[in-house]
This record gives structure tokens, sequence and C-alpha cells, in this order.
């Protein structure tokens, strides 16, 4: 409280004042509130800054965050203005002075659908953008591999255009009010008090223990059996989850957490002379050290940082190569039991696993089917199993799974009379299980062409006997299939596209949807190489027929999930 003859001068003082200039000033003395008390703070313009903040979010944290930021600006006095980036003019971006974007990471991390415009506007268009100044708030998941991918490529961008930042990237986890709170006091300080400079915020380094904002299913599998036949040189697995009242679209994937084999752990409690029963806690999570080695902790591939943290634990150069506990307990021993807890700290946790659900919702109602290909790969000269795929494959009818519905907007069916292309090149084919069992389910009159390659004919066709029926009822309307059959130079699925590309087109013309699902490399990528080909000989040149391929994009026309 001010007495009453300061009070008088106070509002005599105000008096000569704009309301712009109470603004400022505003803005003003919070700075010198906030600055060390010898060296008060000086502003360096004279006006108030102008502020965007802009958000791109797909089940509206980013957008929650950023308008408890344009209320805490405006509060300290900013003019501030708040958007979403689908409603943003994007021929403003030039104009800016002070651009804070929140944004998250969604899908194999991509932007949200609702800042693809904006993404795709500043990586595609050549221009400059010298006088922003912007800071960027990333969200994202710790448990995904792409990390705030989103996020990172715009702050990446956005300097690379010349801009300035006011404040380092700060990439927050599912727990990400503290930090981002945190982050935003800062950029406000920068902005009410003095020459806006970069600053490092570092992102916490430790991930959040458990996804939170995830809804967890407990499903028991119901079948469990191997798709391809005796003579295949794969294997790939058909497992069913009974998993009542989980909702999800076709299109939809399910995340599994692996864990890790209970000899392995028991072996590593052996090694390190550690009783797995002593209860712990490791990153908020408290049960015995045991059950956090099986369930938790990820011991089978070691992130550098992990390795790091082991080296110093044990005191010795380690070299940063991809491996795992059991190896380094081996060739590092522990000095004592005691410094494992020092160790586990190191270790991050189980990333889920991301399968295509092969049922659909209609059809099979209270079940998620999976197609799931037996990772194997070579190690130190020995036959691996991929994490996941070693769990799941030594699941049994009657076990149960612990998942999530990871929902894919961008790959969803069109209007029921609708035509759609699918492209499937081997368990790429699952979430097309899912489309034509739905369309048969519900009865939807548009065709259905499926294209699919494996192997061998006789042993690798997945769900034959499903489409072979589905051919018969009319459901699908055409099948077109590659094998390789040990022929050198069997066609393969990109040939059957270039083959039968005018057809395509012709689909694509009057309507019809076309997808993409399967391996990225090499099947994924000459496959669209194909399409291009093909789009470019029907509209008469490489540039319409990349303008074709945009515009089914742009028109969600065309929708991929390579991985
Ligand atoms: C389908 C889906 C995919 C996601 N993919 C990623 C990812 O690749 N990388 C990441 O860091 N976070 C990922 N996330 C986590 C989100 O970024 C995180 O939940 C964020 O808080 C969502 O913010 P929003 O509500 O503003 O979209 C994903 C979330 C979902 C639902």
């Amino acid at each position: 409280m001010l007495a009453e003859p300061k009070l008088k001068l106070l509002a005599d003082f105000i008096s000569q004042f704009s309301k712009e200039e109470l603004i400022w000033v505003n803005g003003y003395l919070s700075g010198w509130i906030a600055a060390p008390a010898t060296t008060p703070a000086e502003p360096v313009n004279a006006s108030p800054k102008k502020l965007t903040i802009a958000y791109g979010t797909e089940t509206g944290n980013s957008k929650k965050l950023a308008t408890d930021f344009a209320a805490k600006a405006k509060k300290k006095g900013l003019p501030t203005k708040l958007v979403s980036l689908d409603q943003y003019k994007l021929t403003e971006l030039p104009k800016e002075e002070y651009f804070i974007t929140v944004i998250s990471t969604q899908g194999d991390g991509e932007p949200p659908v609702t800042a693809q415009k904006f993404y795709d506007h500043i990586h595609n268009n050549g221009f400059k953008l010298p006088q922003l100044k912007y800071g960027v708030l990333a969200l994202g998941d710790t448990a995904y591999p792409l990390f705030c991918k989103t996020g990172e490529d715009v702050d990446k961008q956005l300097q690379y255009l010349g801009a300035q930042r006011i404040a380092g990237l700060q990439k927050c986890d599912l727990d990400y009010e503290a930090t981002a709170a945190q982050w935003f006091d800062k950029v406000i300080e920068q902005l009410t008090t003095s020459v806006p400079t970069e600053t490092t915020v570092t992102a916490p380094l430790v991930a959040a223990p458990k996804p939170a904002g995830k809804q967890y299913y407990e499903g028991i599998i119901q079948t469990h059996i191997n798709l391809t036949a005796k003579g295949s040189a794969k294997k790939i697995y058909y497992i069913e989850l009974l998993a009542e009242g989980v909702a999800f679209l076709p299109g939809d994937s399910i995340g599994i957490v692996p864990e890790s084999d209970a000899l392995l752990v028991d072996q590593i409690l052996q090694l390190a002379s550690v009783d797995g029963n002593k209860t712990i806690t490791w990153k908020n999570e408290t049960a015995t050290i045991r059950e956090l080695l099986i369930s938790k902790i990820n011991i089978s591939y070691l992130l550098e940082k992990s390795v790091k943290q082991y080296a110093t634990v044990v005191g010795q150069e380690i070299p940063a190569a991809k491996t795992d506990l059991l190896s380094l307990l081996k060739k590092y021993p522990l000095q004592n039991p005691a410094l494992f807890e020092q160790v586990l700290e190191g270790l991050t946790q189980n990333v889920p696993r991301i399968y295509n659900i092969a049922s659909s919702p209609v059809a099979h109602n209270g079940e998620v089917h999976i197609t799931v290909l037996r990772d194997v790969f070579i190690k130190e000269e020995k036959e691996h199993t991929g994490l996941c795929t070693h769990f799941l494959e030594n699941k049994k009818q009657g076990d149960t799974v612990r998942f999530f519905i990871q929902t894919n907007k961008r790959f969803r069916l069109p209007a029921a009379d609708k035509d759609i292309v699918m492209i499937g090149p081997g368990t790429g084919i699952a979430p097309f299980r899912s489309f034509v069992a739905e369309r048969d389910a519900t009865g939807a009159s548009g065709k259905n062409w499926l294209f699919f390659s494996e192997e061998q004919f006789t042993t690798d066709f997945l769900y034959q006997t499903e489409w072979q029926s589905w051919f018969e009822t009319d459901v699908l309307t055409k099948i077109s299939l590659a094998f390789h059959n040990g022929i050198e130079k069997a066609p393969t699925l990109a040939d059957k596209i270039l083959q039968q590309g005018k057809e395509i087109f012709e689909w694509l013309q009057a309507g019809a949807s076309l997808y993409l699902c399967g391996e990225k490399e090499p099947a994924g990528k000459a496959i669209e190489e194909a399409l291009l080909k093909v789009f470019s000989a029907e509209t008469g040149s490489e540039t319409n027929g990349k303008l074709f391929f945009e515009t089914l994009k742009n028109e969600n026309r065309y929708s991929k999930d390579l991985y």
C-alpha cells in the first residue's frame, strides 16, 4: 500500500501518460523489480514489444499452454496476439517482431495436422526472416524415439532463415507444466527488461517415468500363430488380443511396452551381486530392482548417455558403441554391488513399439489384432531378435499384454462411397486388413484395390484366405501381387505399380484415396518413386506429376505410414 501523499504523486504522474505508454511502464517496472537491486534494467526502446504466440496442437496441450502464456504476457503489459498455426496468416511472418511457437510432435516425429502448413511454409519457401526474434517451446513424449522432433525442426529452420532466438529451444516431456512456465517467465523477463539475447534453456535430461497422458489397457491373447508356412525364410506372427471397450478406428496403431527377459535380468543381478528383491524408487516408480529391470528399464539397447554414466561409475574409458547392460557388466565389472543403483540412474525407460492394428472395430468387436514380423539381426556373430519381437514371440494364449492406442488421424478411410487404392508390401498389409474388414462389415459401396508383395507365394501370402474370400464376394475389387519366389529379376511391387499406372491414375482422377504402408526402405521409397513416374507420365511432365501428388496430399487423399 502507498501512503496518501505518494498515491497522489503517482496519480498525477500517471495522468500525463497515454494507455500505450502506461502498458510499457508496467512492463518496465516488472523488469525493474525482477532485476538485481543494484542494476536496474534499462529498456531498449520506448514502445512495448509486440508478441505473437502461435500454437500447433493435436490434443490441446500446446493450445492450453499458449493460452496461459498469452494471459501472463498481457498481465505484464505486452501487446500479445494468440493464434492457432492453422489460422495464422503466413504472410504476417516477415512482419512479426517477437514470435513464440508452442508446438507438439505427432505421428512418427511429425507436426500436428494443424501446424503442417506452417511447417511446410518455413521449410519450402526461400525467404529470410532477419527481423524476427523467436522462441520455440516443444511438447513431446520421451517414450517416442523422435522426441520433440517438430519443435527441433521449427527452431532450427527459423534460425536458418535468419531469425534470432530470444530463448533457446525448450523441449518438454508429458510433465511439461513447470518447465514450460519457467521457460516462458524467462522469455517475458527478456521482453520486459533488456535487449533480447539468446539463452540456452536446457531440457531436463531425464525422461518422465511414465507417459501419464496415455490410457493403458490389458489385452488377453486369444490367438498367437505364425502366419507364414513351413519353408518360409521369415516368421510373421498374427496376435489377437481380447480388449473389450477399447475404442479405435481403422488406421490406428497400438503401442506395446516390451518387457525384458526374466532370465536375462537374473543373470544381470547375479553378475552384479545385487539383491533383486530390494525395493527402490527409479524415476518416480517404486518397485523391486528385479521388477524394474523386467518391466521398466531399458537394459538391451543402451543410449550413449547410459554408457557414459556406466563409465563414470566404474571409472573407466568405455567406447560409445551400441551395447547392453549384461555385456558392460561382463567387460567392466562393478567394484562393489552398491554401485549398481548409480548405474540404474543412468539408464532410460523402455520405449513402446508401435504396430498397425490389423482388425476392424466393427468386424472384430472387442478385439485388437496385430501382425508382427520377427525382427532378427546379427550382433557379435550371434543371432538376436528385437526386444519387443522377443517379448511377443514368447507370449502364449491366455497371457496378457499391456498396450495403448495410438490414434493416426492421417490414416483414415474416406466416405463409404469413395474408392481406395492400398499399397502394403510385407507387414504393411496390416491396416488394409482392417480397412477392408470394416468396409465389408459396414457395406461400404466404394471400390477397394490392394497391392501386396512378399518373398514366396506359397508360404508368405499374409491373410490369403481372407483376401480370396473378399475378392470372391466383390468386397475386394482388384488385387495386384508381387512375389519374389526366388526369381532373380522378379517384378517388384514398384514394377507392378508402373505396369498398372494408367488404371491407378484413372481411379485417383475419379476421386479415389491412395494409401501406402510398410517399410520405408527399400520398398516404400521405390513405390513412391514409381507413383511419381506414373503421375508424371499421365500428366505429361514431372512438374505436373509432382503437382498431382501434392494435390492428393492437400486433399488428404494420399496417406502413408512408413517405418
Ligand atoms: C499419435 C501420437 C504420436 C506422437 N508422436 C510423438 C513423437 O513422435 N515424438 C514426441 O516427442 N511426442 C510424440 N507424441 C506426444 C505428444 O507430442 C505429446 O502428447 C504432447 O503433449 C501433445 O501435445 P498437443 O496436445 O499440443 O498435441 C505423440 C502423441 C500421439 C498421441
